[in-house]
């Protein structure tokens, strides 16, 4: 593979976008962040109003904690669901997770909720990501579980939630990235042009 390819962009991009990340998140005023991502904002609710399930993630580390988003999600009656990976090689299912629910540790760190209660179908994937750029590309941890998980699920709205400091000029695509349909960031909501 020569230096060139998108997979050594991606690799020596992820470092930079994770340092980025963590001085951002490490500067930014800490009442800044409590209040960041706990609301859905008006046109997200709009577009998300037919949706039944909506997948979030925890937040780890510096990610994006997208879990704020589940009380309201539910208040909306929405059954809010949480990945789990399943394997190493990119396999994960979603979880449907109550606030108050107990989780449980998994692969790389994660945590999710009960597998007992089976999987559900996503109508909207909340992504976590490294970094994204306006044509609504997505830079992942590498591993293609979302870039899998967006191929088993086609019709779900695909949604990255990111710091406003993720994004970069260009994120480099592969034939197998499928683009978001929206970006929230604790500033913006930015929406695909041509959907
Ligand atoms: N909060 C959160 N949950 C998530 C993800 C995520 O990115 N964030 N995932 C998103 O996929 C899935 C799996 N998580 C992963 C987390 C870390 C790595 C990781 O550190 N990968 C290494 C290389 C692989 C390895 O260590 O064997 C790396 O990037 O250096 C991979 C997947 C499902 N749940
Ligand atoms: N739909 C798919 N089916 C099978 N393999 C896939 C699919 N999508 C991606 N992959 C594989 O996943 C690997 C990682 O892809 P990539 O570097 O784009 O990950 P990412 O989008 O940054 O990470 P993630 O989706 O885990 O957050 C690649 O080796 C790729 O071949």
């Amino acid at each position: 593979m020569s230096d060139d390819s998108p997979a050594a962009d991606k690799v020596s991009l992820r470092a930079i976008a994770r340092q980025r990340r963590r001085n951002f998140v490490a500067t930014l005023d800490p009442l800044a962040h409590r209040l960041a991502f706990k609301a859905v904002p008006s046109p997200l609710a709009r577009r998300i109003a037919d949706a039944g399930v909506v997948a979030l993630y925890m937040g780890l580390d510096d990610e994006a904690p997208a879990q704020r988003l589940a009380p309201q999600l539910q208040a909306m009656g929405k059954i809010v669901a949480l990945p789990r990976v399943i394997d190493r090689l990119g396999s994960m299912e979603f979880l449907a997770w109550n606030a108050d629910d107990q989780l449980f540790p998994g692969l790389y760190g994660t945590s999710h909720p009960e597998p007992a209660g089976g999987a559900v179908t996503p109508d909207v994937i909340v992504a976590p990501l490294i970094a994204f750029d306006r044509a609504m590309n997505r830079l992942g941890q590498g591993g293609g579980y979302y870039d899998r998980a967006f191929a088993r699920f086609p019709d779900a709205l695909r949604i990255g939630l990111a710091w406003s400091a993720q994004e970069i000029d260009m994120v480099p695509s592969d034939p197998w990235d499928l683009p978001l349909h929206m970006v929230m960031t604790e500033v913006e909501l930015i929406e695909a042009l041509d959907q």
